[in-house]
């Protein structure tokens, strides 16, 4: 059975659509491209699974629980973990209260072992740890994205645009990262991505969405071979 499966979601902001038809499975252990341009639809789908924004239509089913009308630190709870677009540290918190405040739903006495792996995967959190988030670099701001996200031990993470505005080199050692964290916790990610060659070449599957709906979905590595794919998304 997948660990995440939406149906026929409908996100509604008021009288617009976020989504129109969005449906995709997770498996456990995967990493999920959600691709698709501007306005596709990407970050409402993740807003939808942490029950961020309203769906009156469509399901959406996390290891077995229905997460319509829970709140979000409910899901949260449940395992879910969440990385916003734009990365959203808090700028005037240093690097080790930011990590602190993503395991709210952790008791107190395993925050100090959680930071420890968070500055494992991410050395340059460690040596910045008393600094201002602020005062980070774009880079440095989404590892620390990343780590606060990941201080609650979720199952599920949903990670939006993380490579934006980031130097290639510094988005590649990202997905290093974030494969390793894969691996070592058997994490489950869904990657929202315009950076498709990126997400599609780190991801195993990949989900295409275009004005709200999914429209295909497959192994990366057979999108990545895909004709309308290659051009659409790809550029070439
Ligand atoms: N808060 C909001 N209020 C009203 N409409 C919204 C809101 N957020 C998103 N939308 C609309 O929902 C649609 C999908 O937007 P969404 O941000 O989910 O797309 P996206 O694929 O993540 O795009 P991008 O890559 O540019 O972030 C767009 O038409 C957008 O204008």
């Amino acid at each position: 059975m997948p660990l995440l499966t939406l149906t026929n979601v409908q996100v509604h902001y008021g009288q617009i659509r976020g989504t129109h038809d969005v449906s995709l499975s997770v498996e456990e252990g995967e990493i999920l491209a959600l691709v698709g341009s501007n306005g596709a639809g990407k970050s409402s789908t993740l807003k939808a699974i942490l029950g961020m924004v309203a769906y009156p239509v469509g399901s959406i089913i996390f290891n077995g629980a229905d997460l319509h009308k829970l709140q979000p630190s409910d899901i949260v709870r449940l395992g879910v973990g969440y990385s916003p677009e734009g990365r959203r540290v808090f700028p005037q918190l240093t690097v080790i209260e930011n990590l602190r405040m993503g395991a709210f739903t952790r008791p107190a006495q395993e925050h100090a072992e959680r930071i420890e792996q968070m500055y494992a995967y991410f050395p340059r959190l460690r040596e910045r740890s008393g600094q201002m988030a602020a005062s980070l670099s774009g880079g440095e701001q989404q590892m620390l994205a990343i780590g606060r996200a990941l201080m609650s031990r979720p199952k599920l993470f949903l990670l939006d645009e993380p490579s934006l505005g980031l130097a290639p080199i510094i988005v590649e050692r990202i997905g290093d990262i974030l494969e390793e964290i894969r691996q070592t916790e058997k994490l489950t990610v869904i990657l929202a991505e315009q950076n498709s060659h990126w997400a599609m070449h780190l991801a195993s599957r990949a989900v295409i969405l275009e004005l709200g709906r999914s429209i295909k979905t497959g192994p990366t590595s057979e999108l990545l071979l895909d004709e309308s794919v290659r051009s659409a998304y790809l550029g070439v």
